[in-house]
């Protein structure tokens, strides 16, 4: 079974010359250092300060056009709904909805972001479990595609607020298929203990009420069993293959089917987890739901942006602790909270050349704040950074800033689109004031 890589392997962690080789967008120049594109890393810091995230524009365009050509060659008629979760960013989502990409949008803020970077209303998809009256009705007044439906007591919300408003909402049902993705426990949402979707045997009878609902539109399913799903592809197929014979038995209920939202969840290769590729995806999609007549959505986020982005932080200082070296960097859980969250494993490089051929020692990496969980990596081969190094942590454009805090009261990093050789800033970086703004203290406390 494949699962994610945890924080501490138990194998020898690829090199850097191994991280490298499978990530075309970065190198290492013998002069400029770890460069993204052809950006040297240390030149966005010097100009942004660290921690700061950069996004490499030529690879979300690279990744997309990857996807879409799967898909295109599979013969499906398919749409890529980026999922807005995985990077809010705005350049990032005009980057991708210029080159065709719709978004699949979970919440107000998502859904006026997609907005905000441009992607029309009719390739916007509101996905979740919990959407609130004002959401629903934001998605009603902006006219968006389709809402996906989690749950009759949603169809109710939904049906009472657009007939009230006198309108029509394009509903898919999302069905949970009881199919085990074999990722991590905390982002496996396929099973039927997990709070998603409508259990597959209710589904034909709340699609039939839907029918009959004012205010609604059944268009089809949808389905998202996972993330960072690296087993291959045989979980897709068999949900897949579900709710083909779902659209199957609708249908000779004389239901009317137009569209499947197959999901997202492809996983990629932190460490080298044998990821599978989006053709292997777009197989399994034209071997279950190709021959139905139906237009397919695909809703991938950390496969799109997760290669593409990079956090560059500053060393504070190397620390000698008990028999062991502690890196302390200046960025910390609060920005990049997936090791602590999931026990990721993400790939740490100096930026510096020289660094890249000097001798390694292990080292715990580690961030400044107030809790032990604040550790980005075990026992790392690193070599000796001095404070101020630069260090690099790969494949953080997906679940990244996008999962940042500001624990501690530590501000909002900076992010910078890189195109080619420019780069820009495209977040800045959360100001002290800005962390304070909005607070107030109650009347009895003044003085
Ligand atoms: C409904 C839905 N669609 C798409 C995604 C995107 O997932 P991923 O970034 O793994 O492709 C998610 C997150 O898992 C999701 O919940
Ligand atoms: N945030 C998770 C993925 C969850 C996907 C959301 N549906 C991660 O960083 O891996």
């Amino acid at each position: 079974m494949a699962a994610p890589a945890p924080l501490l392997h138990p194998d020898p962690d690829p090199s850097f010359t191994e991280l490298l080789a499978i990530r075309p967008q970065l190198r290492m120049d013998p002069l400029a250092g770890l460069m993204l594109e052809e950006v040297p890393l240390a030149r966005i810091a010097a100009a942004h300060g660290t921690p700061v995230w950069a996004y490499s524009a030529g690879t979300l365009r690279r990744r997309l056009a990857t996807l879409q050509g799967a898909l295109a060659e599979a013969r499906l008629d398919a749409q890529v709904h980026f999922a807005v979760k995985a990077n809010p960013n705005l350049a990032v989502l005009r980057t991708l909805g210029d080159q065709g990409a719709g978004a699949d949008v979970v919440s107000e803020g998502e859904l006026r972001a997609a907005r905000a970077a441009g992607i029309p209303a009719a390739h916007i998809v509101f996905s979740g479990v919990g959407k609130t009256l004002a959401e629903i009705r934001l998605a009603l007044s902006e006219d968006i595609q389709q809402i996906n439906a989690e749950s009759a007591e949603e169809v109710a919300m939904i049906s009472a607020t657009a007939a009230a408003m006198g309108r029509t909402a394009r509903v898919a049902l999302r069905v949970n298929p009881d199919v085990d993705a074999k990722t991590h426990a905390k982002i496996t949402t396929g099973k039927s203990e997990n709070k998603f979707g409508i259990a597959i045997g209710d589904a034909p009878a709340l699609y039939a009420r839907m029918a009959g609902l004012p205010g609604i539109r059944p268009v089809g399913l949808a389905v998202h069993i996972g993330s960072q799903i690296t087993a291959g592809v045989g979980a897709y197929r068999t949900a897949y293959g579900h709710l083909a014979d779902l659209v199957r038995s609708l249908r000779a209920q004389g239901l009317v089917v137009e569209r499947v939202d197959c999901g997202g969840g492809l996983g990629i290769p932190y460490r080298d987890e044998p990821a599978p590729n989006p053709a292997a995806l777009a197989g399994a999609i034209a071997a279950t739901l190709g021959n139905l007549g139906v237009a397919l959505m695909v809703e991938p986020g950390r496969w799109i942006a997760g290669p593409a982005g990079v956090l560059v932080a500053s060393v504070i200082l190397q620390k000698q602790g008990a028999g062991r070296r502690f890196l302390v960097l200046d960025a910390a859980m609060n920005d990049l909270v997936r090791p602590a969250m999931y026990e990721a494993w993400h790939g740490i490089l100096p930026v510096a050349p020289a660094d890249f051929t000097a001798p390694l020692a292990p080292a715990d990496v580690v961030g400044p704040i107030c809790e032990s969980g604040d550790t980005f990596a075990r026992n790392r081969g690193l070599p000796s950074l001095q404070p101020a190094s630069l260090v690099a942590f790969l494949d953080a454009g997906a679940y990244g800033a996008a999962m940042s805090s500001t624990y501690n009261n530590r501000p909002l990093a900076a992010e910078v689109l890189v195109e080619g050789d420019r780069f820009a800033l495209v977040r800045e970086r959360q100001t002290q004031e800005a962390l304070l703004a909005g607070q107030a203290l109650p009347p009895w406390m003044a003085r």
